[in-house]
């Protein structure tokens, strides 16, 4: 049984298709994650899942069971963090951590064994009696987190769950969901960090609403055709409109940061035609060589032309 699949799953909100046929399916025990910029569709697609919200047409289903017959059965065998997790932020870590205990109805005798060892790998004992409107946005978090699996979920469903937080706190949840991974949990988790989408087993990439590929990181890397060569200058988003315009159609051209990425079938004649153009216009080439692609590069290749373009 797959824990969960979907199929033609569409969400409509009036005239806009928030979700747009999604077929799709995860295996027990994977990382899958979903990436894509804001307004992609991940919240709704992810509401969907957890039998939160119906699709306008097709179907999903999770652990098995269908997302609008079975919403209920299915909301107890699965842990949900929404971005907005709520949080009472006058209750201390443990109260909200027992008030999601009460609402999933565990009983209280037992209790607390799962409670210290959710507080021990979230490493938030020893701010157990903090109040959870004192705690920093990564330890935030956790306790969502925490709250999340009280249950012991064999799903866990995570929309964003590190957005805003610092890296340090980012690399700490990622090392908590990968024990989690280890104890046979199957995670979806919705990012618009590409980084964090390489460290999933399996990545699908949704804009507008579609599924533009979805694939492991390092299989979608393997879709790239051409060489990518990175262009290093002091006026990256200049060099890019040169670039872009002064290269011929075989090439695509994308502004990473302070980088100009260039795609090429023909990297020593695109080679020498950036040094060209560059110098033309007189702006300083600080480094061009080729490089591995990223999932940034991935993403920039299958979006449609127009949206590509920074
Ligand atoms: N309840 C709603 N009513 C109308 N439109 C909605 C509703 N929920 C979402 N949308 C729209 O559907 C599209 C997809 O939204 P969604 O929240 O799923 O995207 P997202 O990828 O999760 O982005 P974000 O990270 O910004 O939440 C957006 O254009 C959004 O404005």
């Amino acid at each position: 049984m797959h824990a969960i699949d979907t199929e033609n799953l569409t969400k409509r909100f009036g005239e806009l298709t928030a979700v747009d046929g999604l077929t799709l399916t995860i295996a027990p025990g994977e990382l899958f994650g979903l990436v894509g910029s804001d307004g992609a569709g991940k919240t709704t697609t992810m509401r969907m899942l957890c039998g939160i919200m119906d699709p306008t047409e097709g179907r999903a289903r999770v652990l098995g069971r269908d997302t609008v017959r079975e919403a209920e059965a299915i909301k107890a065998e699965i842990g949900y963090m929404s971005q907005r997790f709520g949080l009472y932020p006058d209750l201390t870590v443990l109260e909200n951590i027992h008030f999601y205990a009460d609402i999933y109805g565990i009983p209280r005798r037992g209790r607390d064994a799962t409670i210290d060892r959710l507080l021990a790998f979230s490493n938030l004992a020893p701010f157990r009696r903090r109040q959870a409107g004192n705690l920093s946005g990564g330890m935030k978090q956790k306790l969502g987190l925490a709250c999340a699996l009280i249950h012991t979920p064999r799903i866990l469903f995570l929309d964003e769950p590190t957005n805003g937080v610092d890296p340090v706190s980012r690399r700490d949840f990622w090392r908590i969901l990968y024990q989690l991974l280890r104890e046979g949990v199957t995670i979806f988790v919705t990012t618009a960090y590409l980084d964090e989408a390489e460290r999933c087993n399996r990545v699908g990439l949704i804009h507008q609403g579609r599924l533009l590929a979805c694939d492991a990181p390092d299989r979608l890397k393997g879709l790239m055709r051409g060489t990518i060569l990175e262009v290093r200058t002091d006026a990256a988003r200049q060099a890019a409109r040169i670039l872009r315009s002064g290269l011929d159609g075989t090439t695509s051209v994308g502004l990473f940061g302070d980088r100009v990425h260039v795609v090429t079938e023909a990297p020593d004649r695109t080679r020498s035609a950036v040094e060209a153009l560059m110098a033309r216009e007189g702006l300083p080439l600080r480094g061009l060589r080729p490089i591995e692609p990223s999932l940034e590069d991935v993403f920039v290749s299958v979006l449609p032309a127009r949206d590509g373009a920074p």
